[in-house]
């Protein structure tokens, strides 16, 4: 591996082309059978959150036939910010950022960069949304209500 943070975990299986171009930021979750196609750099920041069956491709060919049979081949980076959630069997394509906070939708395929703070989904991947101000109010809660059963729970 090229970089990584403290705390990182990776389900297996998971199939890299190289690993040393593969920077994991702090507290790293990816879920079972990541594709890291790592030609060139694949850089994520800290408390990415990546589901199961995730492919990366830094790799392209040429679109001319004759120069694609010839072997060329190019890598661009792909970079991941802080804080984002990649769902379940996403495909992100050479050379694509995605911003910090925001979320591909499962089977999302991400041809372009994704801003801050959205939800992205569909093939080619589209903005579905903004998250915000609702998505706090809605998760915190979700999240009060779960303490409350688990301290009954526990009786306290
Ligand atoms: C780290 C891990 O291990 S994760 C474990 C594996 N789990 C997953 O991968 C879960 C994946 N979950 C998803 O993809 C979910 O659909 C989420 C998180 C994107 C849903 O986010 P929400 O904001 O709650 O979306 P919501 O259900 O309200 O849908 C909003 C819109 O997006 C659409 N949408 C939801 N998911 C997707 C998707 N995967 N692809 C395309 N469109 C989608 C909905 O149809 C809806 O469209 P509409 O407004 O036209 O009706």
């Amino acid at each position: 591996m090229g970089s990584h943070g403290k705390s990182y975990f990776i389900h297996p299986p998971l199939y890299v082309d190289f690993g040393s171009h593969l920077h994991l930021g702090e507290n790293f979750y990816c879920n079972v059978d990541p594709i890291f196609i790592d030609v060139n750099t694949i850089t994520f920041g800290d408390n990415v959150m990546i589901g199961p069956r995730v492919g990366f491709y830094t790799a392209g060919h040429p679109t001319d036939a004759a120069i694609r049979n010839s072997g060329l081949e190019f890598g661009l980076p792909i970079t991941v910010g802080d804080n984002v959630w990649i769902c379940a069997q996403a495909t992100i394509l050479p050379g694509v950022t995605i911003g910090k906070n925001s979320i591909v939708a499962a089977g999302a395929v991400v041809t372009k960069d994704v801003p801050e703070n959205v939800l992205v989904g569909g093939n080619p991947a589209r903005v579905i949304r903004e998250l915000g101000e609702a998505d706090k109010q809605k998760w915190a809660a979700q999240q009060a209500a779960y303490h409350k059963v688990k301290e009954q729970f526990q009786g306290k």
